[in-house]
């Protein structure tokens, strides 16, 4: 199965979330990164989602799945431990205007979770294709380990010159001289 990878705006986005358990929750806190428009349904949630439902304002349906729940979302995601719930959701959404996630079928996800990471203006976002969350969990530790934070800054440094020095190849070589200077001194910088 191929993927694009692609960054989408997602500030006005309606997402959904089915299910209150381990998974839904570390989907939970990845999307919270990015917007907070968030509803869950679900019969019963582990304590630590309770406490970001409550800190973060979020809107909880506390009752299992019904049909139709998940028309009027963007984003819908599907953590429940129940297979035929995943594919019924997935056969209900395809008449939606919605992507669908869940979190056993890959045949049913118009989209998968990437592992990432985000360090002020850099997002590096890591997928196998679905097969192994494992690889894509431990090149991410890999790769947080060896980028360092002050990216960040290096960040506002070439957003400053990007938005001050005139368009053209001047430009081009310059930025890509100092982005190339920026990496080559990752290992001392540590
Ligand atoms: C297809 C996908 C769909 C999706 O969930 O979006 C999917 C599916 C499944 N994952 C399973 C297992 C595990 N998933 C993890 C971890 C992560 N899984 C994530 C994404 C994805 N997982 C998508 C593909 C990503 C890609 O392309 O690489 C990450 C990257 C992002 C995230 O979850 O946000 C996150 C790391 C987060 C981080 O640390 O950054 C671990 C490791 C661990 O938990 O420590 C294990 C155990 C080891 C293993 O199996 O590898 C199972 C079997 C369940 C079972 O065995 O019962 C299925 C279902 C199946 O494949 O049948
Ligand atoms: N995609 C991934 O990254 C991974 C997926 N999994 C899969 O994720 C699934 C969920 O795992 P966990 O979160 O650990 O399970 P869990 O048992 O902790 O959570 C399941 C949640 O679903 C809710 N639920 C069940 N039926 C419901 C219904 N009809 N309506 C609304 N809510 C309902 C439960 O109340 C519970 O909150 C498992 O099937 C597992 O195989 C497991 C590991 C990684």
């Amino acid at each position: 199965m191929s993927y694009v990878p692609v960054f989408i705006k997602f500030d006005d986005k309606k997402v959904l979330i089915i299910g209150g358990g381990t998974i839904a929750y570390r989907k939970l806190k990845y999307l919270l990164e990015f917007t907070n428009n968030i509803t869950i349904i679900s019969n019963e949630c582990i304590s630590e989602v309770r406490e970001l439902i409550q800190n973060k304002c979020l809107s909880y349906i506390q009752r299992n799945y019904n049909f139709s729940d998940a028309k009027g979302f963007d984003i819908v995601l599907a953590a429940v431990d129940n297979i035929k719930l995943q594919e019924s959701i997935y056969v209900e959404t395809r008449d939606y205007k919605c992507l669908y996630s869940c979190v056993d079928i890959q045949e049913y996800c118009d989209f998968i979770f990437p592992a990432h990471i985000k360090k002020g203006d850099l997002t590096i976002a890591i997928s196998t294709s679905g097969s192994s969350p494992a690889m894509s969990k431990q090149l991410k530790l890999w790769l947080e380990n060896i980028i360092p934070n002050s990216v960040e800054n290096f960040l506002k440094q070439m957003r400053e010159y990007r938005n001050t020095m005139p368009k053209g190849k001047d430009r081009m070589k310059f930025l890509d001289k100092k982005a190339k200077e920026y990496i080559s001194n990752f290992k001392e910088e540590k």
